[in-house]
């Protein structure tokens, strides 16, 4: 057998990887990754330096799963200022080892894998947390995470109405004209009234207020992964009920958390196991920072189905 790894570009990715395999599989990561060691998962938090002279990060992401038989660690960088010059804001490889051996298996494009793992990590969230008759969806953001929560969350609710809202309103437009959405003009507008709303944006500051949502709605919140920036005001945070995927990145990497001083309910984890109640009545938060053992078993998912194909 050769001992060259095998490299599964973006296209590949693209077409193996379906939202309806991996949202169970993302649930089931978050439930072991919540139970800890019981749950045959190894993960720190994930290390990120700051390029700081060039205004980007990197991040290297490490995980374990016994139950899975993942091995993997995912190189990312995050370069808010590449938006507008052709080049994406998130570049990522995977790499998997084989757990039994530690011989490196595959080397996988991480890009299609961070957008859809996270928005099913959201559809996930969506599933326990929002009201069962939830017909409005607010995105506020239009950029590549905006597009994979608008096709994972209609897995979960049955949408009559999808809102769309963006700093520039060409690039909403360009969202509105490939899926199906009504633009805003302003965030406030295309929160009010939503039942599901998802933050996926470079906001620095706030952009979402207590007093513009729905009681009960739940709300994903997807960016500021950074200790300085926030997407939703502290009073949003400190009045809804908070979810995260992990506790320990939480308090080590969201400023949406951390500046806010907001009390942390549970892991959404913590839901799927069962070990804390989904308080759907509530107004509910889903912090999101995204967590290595999602990337971990996405890629040997993608992995186990093109070898498949050989
Ligand atoms: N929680 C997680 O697991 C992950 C989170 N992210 C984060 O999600 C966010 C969105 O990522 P992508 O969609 O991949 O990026 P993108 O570059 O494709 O889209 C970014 C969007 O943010 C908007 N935006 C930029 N500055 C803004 C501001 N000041 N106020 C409001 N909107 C602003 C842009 O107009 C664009 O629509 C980023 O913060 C990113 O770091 C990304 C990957 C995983
Ligand atoms: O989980 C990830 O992958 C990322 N999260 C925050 C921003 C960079 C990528």
């Amino acid at each position: 057998m050769s001992r060259l790894p095998k490299y599964i570009e973006a296209d590949d990715v693209k077409r193996i990887l379906k939202m309806t395999d991996l949202i169970p599989i993302i649930e089931k990561a978050m439930g072991d990754f919540s139970k800890g060691e019981d749950g045959g998962v190894v993960q720190p938090v994930r290390s990120i330096i700051p390029v700081e002279k060039h205004g980007g990060f990197f991040g290297a992401m490490p995980a374990y799963s016994e139950n899975d038989a993942a091995l993997a660690t995912k190189l990312v960088t995050f370069y808010p200022k590449n938006a507008g010059t052709g080049l994406p804001t998130h570049m990522a490889a995977i790499i998997l080892f084989e757990p039994s051996t530690g011989e490196l298996k595959s080397i996988l494009d991480g890009e299609v894998i961070t957008s859809m793992r996270t928005a099913a990590a959201s559809a996930v969230a969506t599933k326990y947390l929002a009201s069962e008759n939830s017909k409005i969806l607010c995105i506020l953001g239009s950029g590549e995470q905006a597009r994979s929560h608008y096709k994972s969350l209609h897995h979960i609710c049955n949408f009559e109405e999808v809102r769309v809202w963006s700093p520039t309103l060409k690039n909403a437009q360009a969202f509105s004209s490939q899926l199906k959405s009504k633009v805003c003009e302003t965030a406030e507008e295309a929160v009010r009234g939503a039942d599901v709303i998802v933050t996926a944006t470079f906001a620095k500051q706030p952009i979402v207020e207590w007093e513009w949502v729905k009681p009960g709605a739940h709300i994903n919140a997807v960016g500021a992964v950074n200790i300085k920036w926030q997407e939703l005001s502290s009073e949003l945070m400190q009045k809804s009920v908070v979810h995260v995927d992990s506790r320990e990145a939480a308090m080590k990497e969201s400023g949406d958390v951390i500046i806010s001083k907001a009390e942390i309910f549970a892991e959404i984890g913590d839901l799927v196991n069962g070990t804390k109640e989904a308080q759907r009545e509530k107004t509910t938060v889903f912090k999101s920072l995204g967590i290595a053992i999602e990337d971990a078993v996405s890629a040997k998912l993608v992995y186990d189905k093109h070898m498949e194909n050989q």
